[in-house]
């Protein structure tokens, strides 16, 4: 175990985790130069045109130090964005320490620091890189001064690197050596791994990421997931260089994978604990009895309906969802029916990112034409009958006169900001409903600490504090309670007819306000028709907003003179196009849009 460093990189997007990455694989003899060209750790299309890394991923590098020992290196990959931040904290919390990865020509930005804390809370060495070194512009000691002012840590030994060029790369490898502590462990205990990451392979099956923590695993042995109380056999084991090489045993201290013919990803959840069944006498020393620290069950945070464009895509919608979720444990689906869309799927998403991401897969790998509803999250209805039930979708909420009290989830969020954005952000808060617990300062750093309606949050917050702090600000949020709050449901009406799907929840308090804004913002989305369209919302019986779509007074082929046939095609075509993302409601036509109106509408 003295020969063993695991490390993660946390990196703001850009500053160079990837070529970094990279850079320390090849130094390692783990790649090729052609290999090399292409990128590896981010192994997702989508995530390269993102620039996130969603999957957590491992390479265990083999590393000749200047103290002439080798030395196994393992690095895991961390997801970085809010809507991971469970995955980000398992992650780190397999590792002894955390390379800081910071642009010297930029300094520190935001988004590392939520993580950077998180490794610091976990009692995770981090240890601060100055890269981008060959840039003329940059200024590591500025970037030093914002190291310790912003994040609070010493930054004297920061290490200057160019992951381009290859300058400082054996400092950094060094530093690991030196500077991250060797894993803590018993190697002789009972065994305990924590799963760090899971993934479907259409070959073996799931495939677990574990962190050995105490004891030995080996091929062949039988293990019980401690979480789910299943078991298996571990039929293969081996480690990532990135590429997978089988290995007999992993050990106290190790960072491997372990293949059991699991056949549901759901049941190898991430922060799970591993550990040995085995029979016979003194098996017992074998089996744990306690799990590792920090487990979670995810729950979904945020749900939309997804609905197909054409009622005839729905088995392929589900086909295509039920494959999505081979690879993603977070996703949650159920089948649906709105009066409005026809038969879809109500999902359930971690964030909205995660949401966003879901979305455009099914479009891009999957070739589906859908119609997202607004995200909602879920409330807790006390019914006057006293039943309670779980609301996901604000269309199902009981008639006001069968409600006693309707419950919003609450969480605490914890905002990080340079103090000059104290005052804009706090403002954002308050304007959310937020009810402020704390501030505290770290250096320049403030982090405030607020209860907030999850419902709040998920609409903008993230983006807002974004721009009410020039991207400085950053958060992260842990749900607390159900609290009764007094939020109403908001129906929107076309020509009379409520449209199921297009109901939203708000409190009462924006009601009026947000019933306007998002009717005047349906008005702008829906083209005019061949007649009057009148859009309203209403809060039960009562209109409080209303605006009308005039009818459109000449058809579309009146634009065209005489016998332009092709002229004629042509339009009808780009109609026809125009058609796509567009759901007939009664005799309207209505955009994707419309749907997400309440997304749109500014504060
Ligand atoms: N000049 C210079 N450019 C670098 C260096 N390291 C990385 N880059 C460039 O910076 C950009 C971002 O690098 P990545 O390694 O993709 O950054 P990342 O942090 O992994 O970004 P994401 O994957 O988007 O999170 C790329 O265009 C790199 O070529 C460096 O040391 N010097």
């Amino acid at each position: 175990m003295n020969h063993i460093r695991n490390f993660s990189i946390i990196a703001h997007i850009d500053h160079g985790k990837s070529t970094l990455a990279d850079r320390l694989i090849q130094r390692c003899g783990g790649l090729s130069d052609r290999e090399m060209e292409e990128q590896v750790l981010d192994s997702m299309d989508l995530e390269k045109e993102r620039g996130i890394t969603i999957k957590a991923q491992t390479a265990a590098l083999h590393y000749k130090a200047r103290d002439g020992q080798v030395y196994n290196l393992n690095l895991i990959d961390t997801p970085g964005h809010v809507d991971f931040s469970y995955e980000v904290s398992r992650s780190l919390s397999a590792c002894e320490g955390a390379l800081l990865v910071v642009d010297a020509s930029q300094g520190v930005e935001a988004q590392t620091v939520a993580n950077c804390y998180t490794a610091l809370d976990l009692g995770v060495e981090v240890v601060p890189v100055l890269n981008k070194m060959d840039l003329p512009q940059a200024d590591p000691e500025n970037a030093k001064s914002e190291i310790e002012d912003v994040i609070g840590i010493d930054a004297t030994d920061a290490i200057p690197c160019s992951a381009k060029t290859g300058m400082g790369i054996d400092d950094i490898l060094e530093a690991i050596v030196a500077r991250i502590p060797a894993p803590r462990g018993n190697p002789e205990g009972a065994l305990r791994a924590m799963i760090v990451d899971s993934w479907f392979d259409s070959y073996v099956g799931v495939v677990m990421l574990v962190r050995v923590v105490d004891g030995r695993l080996a091929k062949g042995d039988r293990i019980k997931l401690m979480a789910t109380d299943t078991t298996y056999e571990a039929n293969q084991l081996g480690v990532f260089t990135p590429g997978n090489e089988p290995r007999p045993s992993l050990e106290a201290g190790e960072v491997g994978y372990i293949i059991a013919g699991i056949k549901e990803l759901q049941a190898a959840k991430v922060g799970d604990t591993v550990t040995l069944i085995k029979q016979g006498s003194g098996a017992a020393a074998f089996t744990a009895t306690e799990a590792l620290p920090g487990f979670k069950e995810i729950q979904p945070q945020v749900f939309a309906g997804l609905y197909p464009t054409e009622a005839n895509q729905y088995d392929s919608l589900r086909d295509a969802l039920e494959k999505l979720k081979l690879n993603d444990a977070s996703l949650h689906y159920e089948p649906e029916v709105s009066q409005a869309l026809g038969f879809g799927f109500r999902c359930g998403f971690l964030g909205l990112l995660h949401m966003e991401i879901v979305q455009e897969r099914l479009e891009r790998e999957f070739d589906q034409d859908l119609i997202t509803t607004a995200p909602s999250v879920v409330y807790e209805v006390l019914k006057a009958d006293g039943d309670v039930i779980m609301v996901e979708n604000p269309s199902k909420i009981p008639d006001q006169g069968k409600i006693t009290e309707i419950r919003e989830p609450i969480v605490t969020v914890h905002l990080y900001m340079p103090q000059e954005y104290v005052g804009p952000v706090m403002t954002l808060a308050n304007q959310k409903r937020g009810v402020q617990l704390n501030m505290a300062y770290h250096g320049k750093q403030v982090m405030l600490t607020y209860e907030l309606p999850l419902g709040e949050i998920v609409l903008d917050f993230f983006d807002k504090l974004k721009s009410v702090s020039r991207g400085y600000a950053s958060m992260d949020y842990t749900f607390k309670e159900f609290r009764p709050s007094d939020v109403v449901k908001v129906d929107i009406l076309l020509n009379g007819e409520k449209v199921d799907a297009l109901s939203i929840i708000v409190h009462r308090s924006q009601s009026q306000y947000r019933a306007r804004a998002v009717v005047a913002k349906m008005r702008e989305i829906i083209s005019r028709q061949m007649f009057d369209v009148a859009i309203q919302a209403a809060i039960g019986a009562n209109i409080i907003a209303r605006e009308t779509i005039k009818a459109l007074r000449k058809n579309v082929l009146a634009k065209c003179y005489g016998g332009d046939i092709s002229r004629k095609r042509k339009l009808l075509e780009k109609q026809k196009a125009g058609k796509k993302r567009m759901k007939q409601i009664g005799s309207v036509e209505v955009p994707q849009e419309a749907f997400l109106a309440i997304l749109q509408v500014e504060e």
